[in-house]
């Protein structure tokens, strides 16, 4: 699935040399990643590596103490986790973040919501603005919806849908925020085989339709191996390598880690 269309310019995200500690323990030492524009990459590594350390500190739920996260060329220091929607990084969380009792579609429109942000003081105070953007939300996930294949689900609520299609909701939820980025955490987890043949093709959709750039942290290697353009491999916490999912697969370094020798 790699394509030559990626863009080569300025990458949508790029880290440099990014620390994160915990109390004694080094989660993350001078680890660098960048992710293209229109591509999918893989962040890999043996458990305790550092890809979710990553993912928070590349959405702002923990603090770097040194390096520097840009995304579209803005540094994201000082940026709130809050904000991070509206500047264009929507997430998906290894346990489903849904509202079980709301319907797939007010599930869907809380992603168009939050890509409004601030608008929500002027919405308050004046009834024009909460009538066009209940308007706005409630067209963006229905059109969500339906490049998801879920239109005819829009009215059932979230909590009784099975397990893949709550992640599949959860998908059009970030896609509702019109992301620059869309950062998957282990959207396999919980899948049978086919269910993730099913979402690896619809993640590939997604990107060609939209021409999106996503960051994939995965453990399920053929998932992995068959979506992603480049691999970039963690291991206790530091750049292990980086290369195509056949530089990858043959690393001996990347090999000897996930047996657990030294490489
Ligand atoms: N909040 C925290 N407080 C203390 N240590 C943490 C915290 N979060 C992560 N760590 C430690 O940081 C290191 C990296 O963990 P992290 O969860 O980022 O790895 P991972 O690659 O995502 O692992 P997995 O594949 O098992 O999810 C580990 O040693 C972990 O124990």
């Amino acid at each position: 699935m790699n394509d030559s269309s990626i863009e080569e310019v300025r990458p949508v995200l790029q880290a440099r040399d990014v620390s994160v500690q915990f109390g004694g323990v080094k989660a993350l030492t001078d680890v660098s990643l960048s992710v293209r524009r229109g591509e999918i990459c893989g962040l890999i590594g043996p458990n305790g590596a550092g890809k979710s350390t990553f993912l928070n500190a590349a959405t702002r739920l923990v603090n770097y103490a040194t390096g520097s996260i840009m995304l579209d060329g803005q540094p994201l220091e000082g940026v709130e986790t809050r904000d991070m929607i509206g500047m264009g990084v929507a997430r998906t969380f290894q346990n489903l973040g849904i509202y079980a009792s709301m319907t797939v579609l007010e599930n869907v429109m809380l992603g168009a919501h939050h890509r409004l942000g601030g608008n929500f003081g002027k919405a308050i105070f004046a009834p024009f603005h909460v009538r066009a953007l209940e308007r706005y939300t409630r067209e963006k996930a229905t059109a969500v919806l339906e490049e998801v294949g879920m239109a005819d689900l829009a009215a059932r609520a979230a909590g009784s849908l099975p397990y893949p299609l709550q992640k599949r909701m959860e998908i059009a939820r970030a896609l509702a925020a019109e992301p620059k980025i869309l950062l998957l955490d282990e959207p396999a987890g919980g899948l049978t085989h086919g269910e993730v043949h099913e979402f690896g093709e619809l993640v590939d959709g997604i990107r060609r339709r939209r021409n999106l750039s996503i960051l994939l942290i995965e453990h399920h290697m053929g998932l992995v191996m068959s979506l992603c353009d480049r691999i970039v491999v963690f291991h206790l916490g530091r750049n292990l390598a980086e290369g195509t999912p056949a530089e990858i697969k043959s690393n001996d370094a990347v090999i000897a880690a996930y047996l657990g020798k030294a490489a």
